[in-house]
């Protein structure tokens, strides 16, 4: 006998009863149970294979990529692989550059090196490609920014993916610059006589250290320029500078744990530095606003609320910007958008690490250089005095025209990268290259930055030497860098132009490929065209005011290596700022 159907029953178990579910009979209650438990065995069977079916698709693609890589790569020239793991047990950071320079040699200017069976690792040496590398390559490796990440949470800038550091990237180039540059002084008086200040305490006893020195000098800079100027009367600051640098010190090694180490003491104590630093930060840019806000109320004449409420949003209240406000335009832009996920700050104490790091090298490099070349360092002070005779402006503002001086920081920047390599990759896509040269996708790129800027068919058979004229050219010949040329003349001719005209032109450093201290391309370094200025206008003031001489006991001290970097080599020599008589 058929069964009645209860209002309750579902038309499924209707569907099943009709013999769906192999002749169900008895309580209709019953059956429904036995096909819904037949049907969610079937789903969790169906699902099981789904999942089955995905991961062997989600490995087939691995290996089908993985056989990609080996093909590819195998058809890039390199050494033979020593064994399974392929080169990596014979390249050390130590010696990482002196191999690449071997086996470029031997190879050409393209290698491949295997890390391990699944990590292929392609050199590039030859400027050309490398331009163009630097062009299509967007990607950084994955882990890139990780020192960043861990110390001052999430940011949208030194992160790995191009996608999420691209706008940001944009507008703090605007805002460096376009807007900055722009201003009369990049470098105000107030932040030179800060410096200046701290020479002298330190000079009391003979000599400054020039990596302390040249640390304070670009921490100075770079918190005038995030912070305004109220940074220079900020009681906190030299905690502020003693915990960055206490930071950076260890940022790389607690950065090279594949685990954060959170069962580490140590790494708690650096996390207490990093939490310090975050609430100084935020004190400081407090600071900045209330600042503003006390300017607001004595000079409310000029500054309603509703135009400070407007600041706030909009950047820029023409009536107020008198007083430190274009300072606070870029904290504005390193704080404006902030994903949920960003860090509030993240981005300013980025800035100001790298910044931070990367211009101290540079100015300990360029205190260095000219404590050792008396004669380019007298040149330039002349340089400096002609170019200020006939000008109603302060030294500051002329550095457009000061050549020698800004050649000096090219070189200088040139002599001493950041760092050894320049890194990227392309997750997903193979790198076509017009030379026929195919990267495969997820395949590492570096550009050896020593050998590449140290090279001799790019920069000429003095291509280890210091020679700042290497970027300056006649004027009226065809702008082009000078290769194996004597540059005595052209020294003398410099200094004695006619009266108000250089009689040379200075060659836009970028024009050689090779030139690579602030990265090339689609990620190229956003601060140079700022750093370069900012510490060029901060040497024509000190070099008005003082001559900078390297103590006798100094004389013998290191040589940059093809592995050096700034972060190596920040000199500790004592050099002595002497007040000239003028
Ligand atoms: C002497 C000083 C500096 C040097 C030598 C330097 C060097 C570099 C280098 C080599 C890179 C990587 C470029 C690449 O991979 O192609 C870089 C990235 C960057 N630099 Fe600098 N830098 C300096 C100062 C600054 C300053 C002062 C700022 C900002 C105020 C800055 C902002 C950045 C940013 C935002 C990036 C990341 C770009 C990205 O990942 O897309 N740098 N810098």
């Amino acid at each position: 006998m058929k069964p009645s159907f209860g209002a309750s029953d579902s038309s499924l178990t209707a569907l099943f009863w009709s013999g769906g579910s192999g002749g169900c009979v008895g309580d209709p209650q019953e059956c429904s149970r036995i096909v819904l438990r037949d049907l969610a065995t079937r789903e969790f069977n169906a699902f099981l294979w789904l999942f089955l079916i995905t991961i062997t698709a989600l490995l087939m693609r691995k290996v089908v990529k993985l056989l990609r890589l080996w093909f590819k790569g195998h058809r890039i020239p390199g050494p033979p692989c020593p064994s399974f793991f392929g080169h990596s047990k014979l390249i050390s950071r130590e010696n990482l550059t002196d191999y690449l320079s071997d086996v470029h040699e031997k190879y050409g200017s393209a290698v491949k090196l295997w890390l391990g069976p699944t990590q292929l690792l392609v050199s590039i040496k030859d400027p050309k490609l490398i331009r163009e590398m630097l062009l299509k390559a967007a990607d950084k490796l994955p882990g890139t920014g990780r020192a960043f990440h861990l110390a001052f949470g999430s940011s949208s800038l030194f992160a790995s993916s191009f996608q999420k550091v691209q706008r940001r990237r944009e507008t703090l180039k605007i805002e460096l610059n376009d807007r900055l540059l722009e201003r009369e002084n990049l470098i105000s008086r107030t932040v030179v006589d800060c410096i200046t200040e701290r020479i002298h305490g330190s000079m009391v006893k003979g000599s400054v250290d020039c990596r302390t020195v040249s640390q304070h000098m670009a921490f100075t800079i770079l918190g005038a320029t995030l912070f305004g100027e109220a940074f220079s009367t900020w009681s906190k600051a030299n905690v502020y500078e003693e915990l960055l640098m206490r930071i950076a010190k260890d940022a790389s090694f607690w950065a090279s744990y594949n685990v954060t180490p959170f069962w580490k003491r140590g790494f708690w104590k650096y996390q207490c530095l990093c939490t310090k630093l975050k609430s100084l930060t935020q004190d400081i840019v407090q600071q900045g606003k209330k600042n503003y806000k006390i300017f607001h109320s004595v000079d409310s004449k000029f500054c309603n609320e509703a135009a400070f409420v407007e600041k706030e949003v909009a950047y820029g209240v023409p009536s107020c910007s008198v007083i430190g406000m274009p300072d606070e335009f870029i904290l504005e832009e390193l704080k404006s958008h902030l994903n949920v996920r960003e860090e509030p700050c993240g981005n300013i104490m980025g800035i100001m690490f790298h910044g931070c790091l990367t211009t101290a090298g540079l100015i300990n490099n360029i205190l260095m250089r000219l404590a050792t070349n008396p004669e380019i360092q007298n040149k330039i002070y002349t340089e400096i005095t002609m170019i200020q005779k006939g000008s109603v402006k302060q030294v500051e503002q002329n550095v457009d025209k000061m050549f020698l001086l800004l050649a000096t920081v090219y070189e200088s920047a040139r002599l001493l990268p950041a760092g050894p390599l320049l890194q990227r990759c392309s997750l997903e896509n193979d790198l076509k290259l017009e030379s026929g040269l195919t990267i495969p996708a997820g395949a590492v790129v570096v550009v050896p930055v020593q050998l590449v800027q140290m090279d001799d068919s790019s920069w000429g058979s003095d291509a280890s030497e210091f020679n700042p004229y290497r970027f300056l050219t006649k004027a009226g010949k065809k702008s082009h860098m000078v290769l194996n040329t004597s540059y005595s003349g052209l020294a003398e001719e410099l200094v004695n132009p006619c009266p108000g005209e250089s009689s040379f032109v200075l060659n836009d450093p970028n024009e050689n490929a090779a030139f690579l201290p602030f990265g090339s391309g689609i990620r190229s370094c956003v601060g140079q065209k700022f750093v370069i200025q900012g510490v060029a206008t901060l040497f024509a003031s000190l070099l008005e005011r003082y001559e900078i001489k390297l103590l006798p006991e100094a004389q013998n001290n290191q040589k940059p290596t093809k592995n050096s970097s700034v972060f190596q080599l920040l000199s500790g020599v004592e050099i002595a700022f002497v007040r000239r008589n003028c």
